[in-house]
């Protein structure tokens, strides 16, 4: 299809699709235009007009075109109207609203087998998806919600197996559980539960983890003091059913656990550590206001509706993001100078690993 064919058709569907919102006025009366660019399409409304240029406008043309475009583009829905000038001297057409997309849609990866699949990757990528990887050096803190049987700990694993090459690891299990299982098989440390102990017990062991791992990003600031390029290995905090930690423990405990783990998302970023949470849930009473403000990895997988997006994603409308079926799906979005705003339909690989860690 021809960048034309494809004006052509965006027009049309606008046209016979937008008309109660736009009073009647369409493209043939020279109301509108449409521009494909590369990045994404231009709506260029032909100014003054008798319809309104709003979020409201801008979220309907979303709609109408993510549909029409599936699967050949993936439009990345943005929270508010995105207007761009246009270089010209013509006042009346001197704007568009913007609609970036991706070529394509999110394509899950089949691993046959994750452990090759993780120590042949070089540097500090961790694939996500057939067209979408992260940077862990670009990242700070990752989370990741999903209902009971969504596959949050399916994708666990798979973090944990492809971080293990780049990153230091301490996987905090408070079930005992899968997390335990892959830490045994790969000898990495893991602070569970124990047998004849408290909560508090459990707790206060991973506060003091999580005090040494301050200690360590304090020394490494000393370092950066005295050479802001020193290089360090990352370490990365990992805290499965992060809500359940916080429930049935004493206040300066939990105080302590707060605490513990703002400075750490605070400070973490410029001296390598890194936390990667996984909760059912997160809200203000799983984990404290400055750590949801630190995460830049964010996914949400299972059910997807207003209710379950609205810590992680609090401005998103879920209207018009074709979500994929199936197990280990949801929404993503990545927080760095590399892409672009965007939250995206995610589908976490599907891979064989070795037997007895699921
Ligand atoms: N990306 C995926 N590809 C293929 N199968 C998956 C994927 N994610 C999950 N599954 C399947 O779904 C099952 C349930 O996933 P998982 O145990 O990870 O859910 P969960 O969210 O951790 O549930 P719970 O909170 O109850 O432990 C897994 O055993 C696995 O077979």
């Amino acid at each position: 299809m021809t960048d034309s064919q494809l004006n052509l058709y965006i027009l049309q569907s606008l046209n016979m699709a937008l008309g109660s919102q736009m009073q009647g006025e369409t493209s043939y009366t020279n109301s509108f235009d449409v521009k494909i660019k590369t990045e994404g399409f231009y709506f260029i409304p032909r100014l003054p007009a008798g319809y309104v240029i709003d979020d409201e406008l801008y979220q309907k043309i979303f709609l109408i075109a993510s549909a029409s475009l599936y699967p050949r583009y993936t439009l990345l829905k943005q929270t508010s109207a995105y207007f761009v000038p246009l270089n010209t001297d013509d006042i009346h057409v001197q704007r568009a609203l913007f609609f970036p997309w991706k070529i394509g849609i999110s394509k899950r990866l089949i691993i046959s087998n994750l452990e090759q699949f993780a120590s042949s990757q070089s540097g500090t990528r961790i694939p996500l998806m057939e067209n979408l990887s992260i940077d862990y050096d670009k990242v700070t803190s990752i989370a990741i919600a999903g209902n009971s049987g969504s596959g949050k700990s399916y994708a666990l694993t798979y973090f944990l197996t492809v971080l293990k090459p780049i990153s230091d690891l301490i996987v905090i299990d408070p079930k005992f559980d899968t997390p335990s299982r892959w830490a045994k098989v790969n000898d990495v440390k893991v602070i569970h539960p124990e047998m004849n102990r408290s909560k508090s017990d459990f707790v206060s062991e991973l506060n003091e983890a999580l005090s040494k791992s301050l200690n360590l990003i304090n020394q490494r600031q000393a370092i950066l003091y005295e050479n802001p390029e020193h290089h360090f290995t990352h370490l990365t905090i990992v805290i499965d059913e992060v809500l359940s930690i916080s429930e049935g423990v004493n206040k300066a405990i939990k105080e302590s656990f707060f605490s513990l783990l703002s400075q750490i998302a605070l400070l973490g970023r410029a001296t390598k550590v890194h936390m990667l949470l996984v909760s059912q849930r997160f809200d203000y009473h799983s984990i404290p206001v400055s750590v949801r403000e630190q995460l830049n990895v964010l996914m949400q997988i299972g059910n997807i509706n207003s209710k379950t997006v609205q810590f992680l994603f609090p401005d998103l409308n879920t209207e018009g993001i074709v979500i994929p079926n199936g197990k280990g799906t949801g929404l993503i979005q990545i927080i760095d100078n590399e892409h672009p705003y965007q939250v995206l339909p995610l589908l976490i690989p599907t891979y064989y690993t070795r037997k007895g860690i699921l």
